[in-house]
């Protein structure tokens, strides 16, 4: 039996038990990146395979998967907070430390396909990091936030990397690189602080990001461009996998066709596996 019949059938019965996804939860085009300096995909609009097989239905089991996403890096950087603003349009100025890990589920439609992504917040406080490097495997993305008004946050964010990127394949996770509490720094030191965030974002191989919790300031941007790049990501290697079955061969490509920093990387052993 080929796999369209099942993937539709599982889809039809998913879509009945699943709430219908958001208004405000709809991609239609590519969402812009923050800066040309810092991205994943130089293109404008999503690739163009990716377009057509979501018009002719042939995204296989993308539109029941749920792709995880793990945001870490230092304490009271905002992570919580990030999330919460996005998922709950909520904002809360007392910290509480979040202790091991918490997590939320957010449904997509991208180019009339849905689209799962658990967001897995981790603890950045030291003493809870054990419990929360176990959340850290098989990440799909992930969001390494630090400080705007605080430099060490920035430079801590190498190790943040380092650390979940024992737990992951560096071929295909999508990094990014997220500086919080923009509403507390002024343009002029915003834009000097900029550039180190930048150089940083370029080592990693990471899109960079600036926003603001409180404000709300490029949140659902920021949000919907990761959505949409690990959707394509997710598409192609849907595509990659049907056309190595049907000529019984593997062929290997890219995450995303345009992704800038894709050529660069390479495979380090996982010691976990
Ligand atoms: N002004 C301002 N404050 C923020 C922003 N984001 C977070 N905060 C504040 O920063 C503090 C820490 O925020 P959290 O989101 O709890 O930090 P966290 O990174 O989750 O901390 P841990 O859970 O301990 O790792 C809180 O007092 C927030 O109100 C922001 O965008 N602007
Ligand atoms: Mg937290």
């Amino acid at each position: 039996m080929s796999a369209k019949p099942v993937t539709s059938v599982l889809r039809a019965f998913i879509m009945s038990v699943l709430p219908p996804v958001r208004k405000d939860r709809i991609i239609s085009q590519l969402p812009k990146c923050f800066s040309k300096g810092a991205t994943l995909h130089t293109e404008d609009g999503f690739n163009a395979k990716v377009k057509t097989a979501c018009q002719e239905q042939r995204t296989g089991t993308v539109g029941f998967k749920i792709s995880k996403v793990i945001v870490v890096g230092d304490l009271a950087v905002g992570k919580t907070c990030l999330i919460n603003r996005f998922c709950k349009d909520v904002f809360d100025k007392n910290y509480k430390a979040t202790i091991g890990v918490d997590f939320e589920m957010e449904r997509f439609e991208v180019l009339g396909v849905p689209f799962s992504l658990q967001l897995w917040d981790t603890a950045g406080q030291e003493r809870f990091k054990c419990i929360a490097s176990t959340y850290y495997r098989g990440a799909q993305a992930i969001i390494i936030v630090f400080d705007l008004t605080d430099v060490a946050s920035l430079h801590h964010t190498r190790q943040w990397l380092e650390d979940a990127m024992k737990e992951n394949d560096p071929t295909s996770v999508l990094l990014f690189l997220v500086g919080t509490k923009k509403d507390l720094i002024s343009p002029a030191q915003y834009s000097f602080n900029e550039q180190d965030a930048i150089k940083v974002a370029q080592e990693m191989k990471a899109e960079y990001w600036a926003l603001s919790a409180l404000s709300g300031e490029n949140v659902r941007e920021f949000f919907f461009r990761l959505a949409s790049l690990t959707f394509e990501a997710n598409v192609l290697a849907e595509l990659e996998k049907s056309s190595s079955r049907r000529i019984g061969d593997v062929v290997k490509i890219s995450n995303t066709t345009s992704n800038l920093y894709a050529t660069s990387k390479k495979k380090q052993p996982n010691c976990c596996q």
